[in-house]
């Protein structure tokens, strides 16, 4: 299971089970979307997505305190977007704010904070009724109307002029909550409206990681003095077959990062974001074994920047870019806007990196070129799992791995 495994260098879950293990375990039971709110001022012709079995059990993993704990003992993180509504302040305060998946309320009561008029603060997972009490005991229900009910199913009565939301799962795209803030951005954000976070951006990079490989493989290959070697072949298909979180440092990446998705969160669709495919070119900045590839994101805060004619524009960015640190510094902060990074060499997150190991190492010379292509697509079986397909040559070979996050 993921928290025995998890290989973290910084950052250390503090509670049993890793948010991933929270999504993937949460057992089924049915309950009705329930909302106070009967009316909406916008006709959405759009079919309701339907609410499945795995999304009943994806809610009820966010019944549990355990996961909000952890997500709000992230410092990193819940200042980051504390920082952003504070920034906001000016333009949040007297407006109407959703709360797209308010958890225990935490960013609604920032935004109360900051002047909101109003917060519908909304949540499926029973930490709704946690979140109301949250509410009632700091004299904000004047302010703060939780509604406990999917997203996609509430009703609001007006159109508001924020969105917030805490919605970006490990890769970026793992969980597919992003859909559920489309949803709401189409339905209810007026034009000229701010979104927050306003973009995010997914990277890779190849790693090298010996001690990883080698706690994980060579391990067998002398156990108390036997020769366990033929455990080798099993240990490198437990280890490396899924993906894995952990924290790696800038020293296990070998190259700039390459982009594999920038989204714009004004004008994303629910379409674009069902698979993802990058095409990527690596030259290693030196010699030493190439052992997979990390997964990292940021988003940025930059606010309202978006013009209300330009609503559902798409962006200028040029995707599928390999930039340097101070490239990426440059494009993701043209107004000093806040960025949460979980990138190796910023600081440690809950989010930490993903890994994607291959089995066997390739021994690369200083700039030997890697290239290939990743997809990442929405899983069948249940969209909130996310199938991994990468392609990559180097040194006149090519390799295929194809891997779940679940
Ligand atoms: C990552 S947590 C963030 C919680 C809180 N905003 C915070 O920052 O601490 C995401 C929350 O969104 C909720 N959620 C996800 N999709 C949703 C949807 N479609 N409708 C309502 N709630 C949703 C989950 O139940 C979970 O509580």
């Amino acid at each position: 299971m993921f928290p025995q495994e998890n290989h973290s260098n910084g950052y250390q879950h503090q509670q049993g089970y890793s948010h991933r293990e929270r999504v993937r375990r949460g057992t089924c039971r049915s309950r009705a979307s329930t909302s106070s709110h009967s009316h909406s001022v916008r006709v959405y012709d759009q079919p309701r997505p339907p609410c499945t079995d795995f999304d009943v059990a994806y809610f009820h993993s966010y019944a549990h305190l355990g996961i909000h704990q952890e997500m709000i003992k992230d410092r990193v993180r819940t200042d980051t977007y504390r920082d952003a509504i504070m920034q906001h302040q000016s333009f949040i305060a007297g407006k109407v704010v959703v709360d797209v998946g308010c958890g225990t309320g935490i960013l609604s009561i920032f935004c109360a904070q900051a002047g909101a008029k109003r917060v519908y603060a909304i949540d499926a997972s029973d930490i709704a009724l946690q979140a109301n009490e949250v509410v009632k005991a700091n004299n904000l229900s004047d302010v703060v109307v939780v509604l406990h009910g999917r997203v996609e199913d509430v009703e609001i009565n007006e159109e508001v002029d924020v969105i917030i939301s805490e919605w970006m799962g490990y890769m970026l795209l793992y969980e597919s909550m992003l859909g559920s803030v489309i949803n709401a951005r189409d339905r209810w954000l007026k034009p000229g409206g701010l979104i927050l976070p306003s973009s995010s951006t997914l990277y890779m990079a190849p790693v090298t990681h010996t001690d990883r490989y080698s706690d994980s493989v060579d391990f067998w290959r002398n156990v108390y003095g036997i020769d366990m070697s033929a455990m080798v072949s099993l240990a490198k298909q437990c280890a490396f077959e899924e993906p894995s979180v952990e924290t790696i440092t800038g020293e296990n990446v070998l190259t700039w990062p390459h982009v594999v998705k920038y989204i714009d969160s004004y004008s994303v669709t629910i379409q674009e974001l069902e698979s993802v495919t990058a095409k990527f070119k690596f030259n290693s900045m030196m010699r030493a074994p190439l052992h997979g590839f990390a997964f990292w994101f940021d988003v940025e805060f930059n606010g309202h920047a978006i013009p209300s004619t330009n609503y559902h524009s798409t962006t200028s960015f040029v995707d599928n870019h390999q930039m340097n640190g101070s490239q990426r510094k440059r494009r993701t902060n043209p107004n000093e806007a806040l960025v949460l990074s979980t990138a190796p060499e910023d600081p440690p997150t809950h989010w930490q990196q993903t890994l994607i190991y291959f089995y066997d190492p390739i021994e690369l010379e200083q700039d030997q070129l890697i290239e290939g292509l990743v997809t990442l697509s929405q899983s069948k079986e249940n969209a909130r799992f996310m199938n991994i397909h990468l392609e990559y040559t180097s040194g006149g070979r090519s390799y295929v791995k194809e891997s779940v996050m679940r």
